[in-house]
């Protein structure tokens, strides 16, 4: 395995976004006048974007007899509100999970091209990388509005690997969930999890990923069988 080409899932992946995702949640719902809801079963509700997971949100109110959260329409009423709290809240409480900038550093410098493919909508997405300084890893960031489709669909899989010039052989996803091992299938690339994650209430493990990586350490092998290119002075 040399890929030369390589996807990051954002969310669980590069970085733990939930205690964030959760706080902006609850900051909305309870300025709607709405009961907060328990971060663990936001947290198992991440992988879809940020508006699907307001979906559930109001989905588990409604289910509890909150009055108006299960009304069609009510997520889309509220999706204004939801992202000026994400926005606030993007990049305050998350954290990069540990060694993932020294990873990055050498997969650049070994001359792979490392894109960003998540299904939090791209203004979010962008904005968390942007406040944990990646941004200038990645030369292309693929959310979950930026084509038509999103993850489990390959088509922004496909979309890099035509931008780059890349074959499924030299293309590779790492990732947190079952969703991510499905887009990987779909897309027939191999396809890493990382196990410790997002992917709502189980183990990744079982959806079978090429393989479990318990460490971003691990991905440090992926520089072994390229020379470190020259580093070019701009100065
Ligand atoms: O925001 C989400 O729900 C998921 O995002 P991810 O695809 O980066 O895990
Ligand atoms: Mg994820």
């Amino acid at each position: 395995m040399n890929p030369s080409l390589i996807l990051f899932d954002l969310d669980g992946t590069l970085v733990d976004t939930a205690p964030e995702i959760s706080d902006a949640l609850n900051a909305l719902l309870a300025a709607e006048g709405l009961p907060t809801i328990d971060p663990a079963l936001v947290r198992s509700w991440i992988g879809n974007g940020t508006r699907e997971l307001l979906v559930r949100a109001l989905q588990h109110l409604a289910l509890r007899g909150v009055r108006d959260a299960g009304e069609p329409g009510a997520a889309d009423a509220l999706m204004p509100a939801f992202g000026m709290h994400y926005m606030a809240h993007c990049g305050r409480a998350s954290r990069v999970y540990p060694q993932v900038e020294a990873v990055l550093d050498a997969l650049r410098e070994h001359g792979k091209r490392l894109c960003v493919l998540s299904n939090k909508e791209e203004r979010f997405a962008f904005t968390v990388i942007e406040r944990h300084g990646l941004r200038d890893y990645f030369e292309l960031l693929i959310g979950g509005d930026t084509l038509p489709t999103k993850k489990p669909d390959p088509g922004g899989i496909r979309h890099c690997m035509r931008l780059f010039g890349a074959d499924a052989e030299s293309t590779l996803l790492v990732g947190d969930s079952e969703i991510d091992v499905a887009t990987a299938r779909a897309a027939g690339v191999p396809i890493w999890a990382v196990s410790w994650g997002y992917n709502h209430d189980r183990p990744v493990a079982v959806a079978q990923p090429d393989r479990l990586i318990q460490s971003f350490g691990a991905l440090f092998e992926l520089t072994a069988l390229d020379a470190p290119r020259e580093r070019v002075s701009t100065y």
